[in-house]
């Protein structure tokens, strides 16, 4: 749901008061009794002064509380609305410490502190029945959570390596708000990345920046559902409009964004066993034997397109391709990215003046390289079988990978359990996608053998 902010600096050297900063440590006390959700829905729209739903209220899943239909509903029906007034946004914490943090630190951070914040203050904060409905730690499988050994499972993954990544990123975040108030706020760094994702599990990307959004939080996520959150500056409220028909205790699941199980188990601590937006992230190198490699370097610098993020938003180079699965086997489909066949064709280039047409190629046109097939058929099949014997060699460590978790027991017990079939889940995902990719090259290779 939300976008991962950029590193900051930080160079403020005004202190808060003493009392704003005792204010802010914290004692954990979230509950999560599912009879009090009963009474969270009239709580929330005696705040905001309206309804907000008349057609739903917070049941029990299989993945924790939800939201569940209370009458017989209809596609076009609005299943709920909640108003901006009772979201929680960056602007909602006092201004001294947002005119403190300025841009400082990014989005979700702030909205943590403002819950850090609001929790402190106990039944005196006007947002105590959210903030104790909130998930306790115990509850949260995040990959930012799992200690080495856990990490090892998903060893093969690229979110192996972004959970390292997002973990440091969070900890400077926290660093730049210590620094800004000149005290340790926070003594466990496990804290820190507690009110992180507790905002990166259940907020939305808003206008304000990033808002919790009472209520619709409770909503779990499908892939298949075609039903989002819908935001309205005009009417200045978030809502939700029913796609499909319920049947009173049907619970009704939203599409949180098109989010690979990567995303989903860095930002909200979930996979789904079958993904339809899994993606695999696929690295390749100019080895550095290579003769030609300066020139390579040199040509894909010159003619480097910008990289733009996905909703997945993972760290990316020129060198770093997502992947997703190709629904068309036939060479003639969609298929692969054109960005690392572009790549592939540049790396298997075997002399000057190939990586010389090349430039030519891409100067001629529209400045983008190596983005049609190589007139030399049998140079353009080398660079197709190249990223096929790359893919394979993916294939086979993900076997492997996926072999060395096969459960003890099919009972599921345990955090250890769950987190284990979270990473079969997350592998197998990719490996789907790998093969789907390595089936198109086959096919892209064969038909040109063919011609
Ligand atoms: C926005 S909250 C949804 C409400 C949540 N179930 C609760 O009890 O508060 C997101 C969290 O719900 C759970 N969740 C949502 N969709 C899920 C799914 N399809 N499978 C497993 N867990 C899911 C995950 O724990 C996730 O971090």
């Amino acid at each position: 749901m939300v976008i991962m902010s950029c590193r900051i600096t930080f160079s403020n050297t005004w202190r808060p008061p003493r009392s704003l900063l005792a204010r802010l440590c914290c004692h954990f006390s979230f509950s999560t009794r599912l009879e009090e959700c009963n009474e969270f829905l009239p709580w929330l729209e005696h705040r905001a002064g309206v309804e907000i739903s008349s057609l739903l209220s917070i049941g029990k899943s299989a993945y924790g509380r939800s939201l569940v239909a209370r009458h017989p509903i209809k596609p076009g029906d609005c299943l709920f609305k909640v108003p901006y007034n009772v979201q929680l946004a960056p602007d909602n914490l006092p201004r001294g410490i947002n005119a403190l943090l300025g841009d400082n630190v990014g989005d979700v951070a702030k909205v943590a502190l403002l819950i850090l914040y609001e929790q402190k203050l106990g039944k005196k904060s006007e947002w105590a029945p959210y903030i104790t409905r909130l998930p306790r730690p115990e509850d949260m499988h995040s990959t930012i959570f799992w200690d080495d050994n856990e990490l090892e499972m998903i060893q093969q993954s690229s979110l192996h390596q972004e959970t390292i990544m997002h973990k440091l990123f969070v900890e400077q975040e926290y660093l730049t708000i210590k620094e800004c108030h000149g005290l340790d706020l926070y003594a466990h760094i496990d804290q820190n990345l507690f009110f992180y994702i507790s905002v990166t599990s259940r907020a939305w990307e808003s206008s304000r920046g990033v808002s919790m959004i009472p209520f619709a939080d409770f909503a779990n996520h499908s892939d298949l559902s075609d039903t989002t959150v819908l935001g309205s500056e005009e009417k200045q409220l978030s809502e939700v409009i029913a796609d499909y028909s319920y049947a009173p205790g049907d619970q009704v699941l939203i599409r949180y964004g098109k989010f690979s199980n990567a995303r989903l188990l860095l930002d909200f601590g979930f996979t789904l066993p079958c993904n339809m937006y899994d993606q695999v992230q696929v690295e390749l190198t100019i080895p550095h034997e290579d003769k030609l490699r300066q020139l390579k370097l040199e040509l894909l610098s010159r003619y480097q397109t910008p990289f733009l993020k996905d909703v997945n938003g993972f760290s990316s180079s020129e060198n770093s391709f997502a992947l997703e699965e190709v629904r068309s086997a036939d060479a003639q489909g969609r298929g692969i990215p054109q960005s690392i066949r572009a790549f592939a064709r540049v790396l298997c280039s075997n002399s000057p003046q190939e990586i010389n047409d090349l430039a030519v190629e891409a100067a001629e046109n529209d400045g983008r390289l190596a983005r049609r097939p190589l007139k030399d058929n049998i140079r353009e099949i080398q660079a197709h079988q190249f990223l096929l014997s790359k893919i394979t060699e993916l294939i086979e460590e993900y076997n492997a990978s996926i072999k060395s978790l096969e459960l003890p027991n099919l009972c599921m017990v345990g955090k250890l359990d769950s987190r284990r079939q979270m990473a079969q889940y997350l592998l197998t995902g990719e490996l789907h996608v790998l093969k789907s990719a390595a089936l198109w090259l086959e096919n892209y290779c064969a038909t040109l053998f063919r011609v």
